[in-house]
């Protein structure tokens, strides 16, 4: 059965492409490659360059190649920038969600996979926060990925397509294989930012608030390596194909590290002392984010096997330098 997968040229979609060729299915990727890169994309897998939001060629895909499951990963994702410019992520996160579901319900699409996100509950009272924690989103990035788990919520009770939407915390590392990786050009993340600054390709870090009613003052975040989360995908598309019900699941390690404690890890593994500036908050960020990730553990029997904030920076800064090199032979 061929899984179509969006925005299998970015980072976290490419990890799901390696994980279903390497257990040998079939892939379609349909990417805009505004952010992704073909280069990252499986050789195995078929690369549609266009967009989630075109009802008509995304109808053709399905029919064309029997697409029983989507696993949908195209979107805009950076918080911040959410903040500024909302009506970008109302459009790609959500009108063409949209679109996406309404080719899979006209099309006989039977199983979908929704990259959500820990945005979606905002500033959460409790810590873990689980499944059952009130939704209320503070930046418009939450509250357009909220819309399009509210529109499968409905349309999946209309309609035989079931759906899984997996609310990941920070994702962060690169295949253990050094196959792919983080590349976005100008990334925001933490662990990114950092190991690009041990690397010396940027000048300095900045801690966006050292105010937080945290212990060190900087926000607590979940890190979770992304080959677990390709994993946890893996098992989530087995949970529908098994005729599993439609549900969300927390995707998280259950334990929260400060900036300061990713910022002294980088260095720790990469053995440079980079300079930190410590800045103002930076807006749309919710001082904790820790998942309780017990419901995917219990359903799907997800068992990570990547769960070390260090093993998760050696990845990322090897790809890092992977890139370097990359980038120094095409010149
Ligand atoms: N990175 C994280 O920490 C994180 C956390 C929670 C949720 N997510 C979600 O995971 C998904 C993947 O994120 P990522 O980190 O891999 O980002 P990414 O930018 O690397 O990947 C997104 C991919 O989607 C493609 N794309 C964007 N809009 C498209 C469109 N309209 N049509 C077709 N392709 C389109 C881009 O070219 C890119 O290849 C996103 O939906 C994001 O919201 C990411
Ligand atoms: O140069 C930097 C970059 C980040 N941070 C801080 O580090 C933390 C983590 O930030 P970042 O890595 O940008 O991730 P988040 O803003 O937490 O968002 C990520 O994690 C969310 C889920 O928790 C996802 O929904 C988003 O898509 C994904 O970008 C935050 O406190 C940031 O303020 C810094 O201090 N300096």
């Amino acid at each position: 059965m061929t899984v179509l997968v969006t925005g299998g040229a970015g980072y976290i979609g490419s990890h799901m492409v390696l994980a279903l060729a390497d257990a040998g299915r079939d892939v379609v990727v349909l990417d805009d490659l505004s952010t992704g890169f073909d280069w990252m994309v499986h050789p195995a897998a078929t690369l549609i360059e266009g967009d989630v939001g075109d009802e008509a060629l995304v109808a053709g895909i399905i029919r064309k190649h029997s697409i029983k499951a989507i696993a949908h990963f195209a979107g805009s994702i950076v918080v911040p920038e959410s903040v500024t410019d909302p009506l970008k992520y109302y459009l790609n996160n959500t009108v063409r969600s949209r679109s996406l579901i309404s080719a899979a319900v006209q099309n006989g699409v039977e199983q979908f996979l929704f990259s959500s996100t820990a945005a979606v509950y905002g500033d959460a009272k409790e810590s873990p926060i689980s499944e059952g924690a009130p939704l209320n989103p503070v930046s418009p990035y939450g509250t357009s990925k909220l819309m399009t788990e509210m529109m499968l919520r409905d349309v999946t009770r209309a309609h035989p397509l079931r759906f899984v939407a997996l609310r990941y915390f920070n994702v962060a590392g690169a295949d253990p294989k050094g196959r792919s990786g983080q590349s976005t050009r100008q990334a925001t993340h933490l662990i990114k930012v950092a190991t690009q600054a041990a690397l010396g390709e940027r000048s300095h870090i900045d801690i966006f608030g050292t105010d937080y009613p945290t212990p060190d003052g900087t926000c607590l975040r979940d890190y979770i390596h992304v080959s677990d989360l390709a994993q946890a995908h893996m098992l989530a598309l087995d949970y529908l194909d098994a005729g599993g019900n439609s549900t969300v699941f927390n995707c998280g390690y259950g334990r929260g590290y400060s900036v300061h404690e990713v910022i002294e890890a980088v260095k720790r593994v990469s053995g440079v002392d980079f300079t930190v500036n410590l800045s103002p908050r930076r807006s749309g960020d919710p001082a904790t984010l820790i998942a309780s990730a017990d419901r995917i553990r219990e359903t799907l029997n997800w068992s990570p096997q990547l769960d070390d904030l260090e093993e998760i920076i050696r990845h990322a800064l090897s790809w890092e330098n992977s890139l370097r090199l990359r980038r120094a032979e095409a010149a």
